[in-house]
């Protein structure tokens, strides 16, 4: 459907986006992820035709984009601020890349009722847009969206200025509604749980360049390297050499997975790999920092030698603040990064 090759856009001397060759299949949602200023908006708008390249071709089912315009390309676009038109009412809105289009006034009306019902806001086409909440904003934003029946629908910041609770709902009724309806989305956003919950595969940018790509599981379990270990929040990482089944580091012999890379290398250790028992069955730490995360509890422990380490605990298993501990690894929860 979508093809990036060798996509580069310079400002000035800068590359916001930096040789990034991109595929999206047919009905695949990708998510594309990473800290502020990485080149995702400037990606997406590349493939809608707002931006255009230095360099690299954008192909659109298999047809070169250069100089056909936004348009004409059959693209949707949802933005952050979602940029209703405020003097008109809901059904306005929904229907304005129709009218565009030039489609006739009953079909229009047909389509709008069927586009707020798909999002959940079944007869709200006379209210005034001022007087929704920011979710129903955003879903009136996601049915202008779709009403055109785009080819690929973008997606930047979708659920941005949202609090969280709504958003993870939002989310979920995104990816079940894309799913239903088969659309092909490429999505952008700097929250990895967005992009895990809505994704089947993310793209993790760093500086205009692809740090990896993966489905958010691979991606999850095997991060590709330190950046991408770091960005999606594990911060147990320290140097090592690895040999055989274990790493060397300055937590001591660290087991690592049958198949790992061997010679110097980052070792991370997810969280749910430390293990916490008796100070003199293990690495010698004192216990820092508790906090609440639902159903566990994040340690942080200050070990004898080395950066600090933080393990995930059962509710009841999780020791005091001040306690002295021994921490050991697991070896399926450590990752030899490249
Ligand atoms: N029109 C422009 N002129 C000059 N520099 C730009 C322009 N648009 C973007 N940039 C620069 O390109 C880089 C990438 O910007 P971009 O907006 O694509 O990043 P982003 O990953 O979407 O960031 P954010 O999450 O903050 O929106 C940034 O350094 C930005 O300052």
């Amino acid at each position: 459907m979508l093809a990036l090759r060798d996509v580069t856009v310079r400002f000035g001397a800068r590359a916001a986006v930096d040789a990034v060759s991109l595929d999206v299949a047919d009905h695949e949602v990708v998510c594309v992820l990473g800290p502020s200023g990485s080149g995702k908006s400037t990606l997406l708008r590349v493939v809608a035709g707002l931006q255009p390249v230095t360099a690299g071709r954008v192909l659109l089912d298999g047809a070169d984009q250069s100089g056909v315009p936004v348009h004409r390309r059959g693209v949707g676009l949802m933005f952050q601020d979602h940029q209703l038109f405020p003097q008109r009412d809901v059904a306005g809105n929904v229907a304005f890349g129709l009218r565009m289009r030039g489609v006739a006034r009953v079909e229009r009306a047909a389509r709008v009722a069927e586009l707020l019902d798909l999002v959940g806001l079944p007869g709200a086409g006379r209210r005034a847009v001022a007087a929704l909440s920011g979710g129903e904003q955003q879903r009136v934003a996601l049915a202008r969206a779709l009403a055109p029946r785009p080819r690929l629908l973008m997606l930047d910041e979708p659920l941005g200025q949202l609090d969280r609770g709504l958003r993870e709902r939002l989310v979920v009724e995104l990816r079940q509604l894309f799913g239903r309806l088969g659309t092909t989305v490429l999505a952008v956003t700097h929250d990895q749980g967005e992009a895990f919950a809505l994704a089947d595969r993310v793209v993790v940018m760093r500086d205009g360049r692809v740090a990896q790509s993966g489905t958010p599981l691979e991606v999850w379990q095997r991060p590709a390297s330190e950046f991408v270990a770091r960005f999606l929040g594990f911060d147990n990482v320290v140097p090592g050499t690895v040999t055989g089944r274990a790493a060397d580091t300055v937590w001591g012999r660290i087991p690592v997975p049958a198949g790992s890379a061997q010679g110097a290398a980052r070792v991370l250790v997810r969280p749910a790999g430390v293990r916490l028992g008796d100070p003199a069955g293990g690495l010698w730490c004192t216990v820092e920092a508790r906090t609440f995360r639902g159903q566990s509890v994040a340690v942080r422990l200050r070990p004898e030698s080395g950066p600090a380490l933080e393990a995930a605990c059962a509710l009841r298993e999780a020791p005091e603040e001040g306690a002295v501990v021994g921490a050991t690894f697991a070896a399926d929860e450590v990752v030899v990064l490249g």
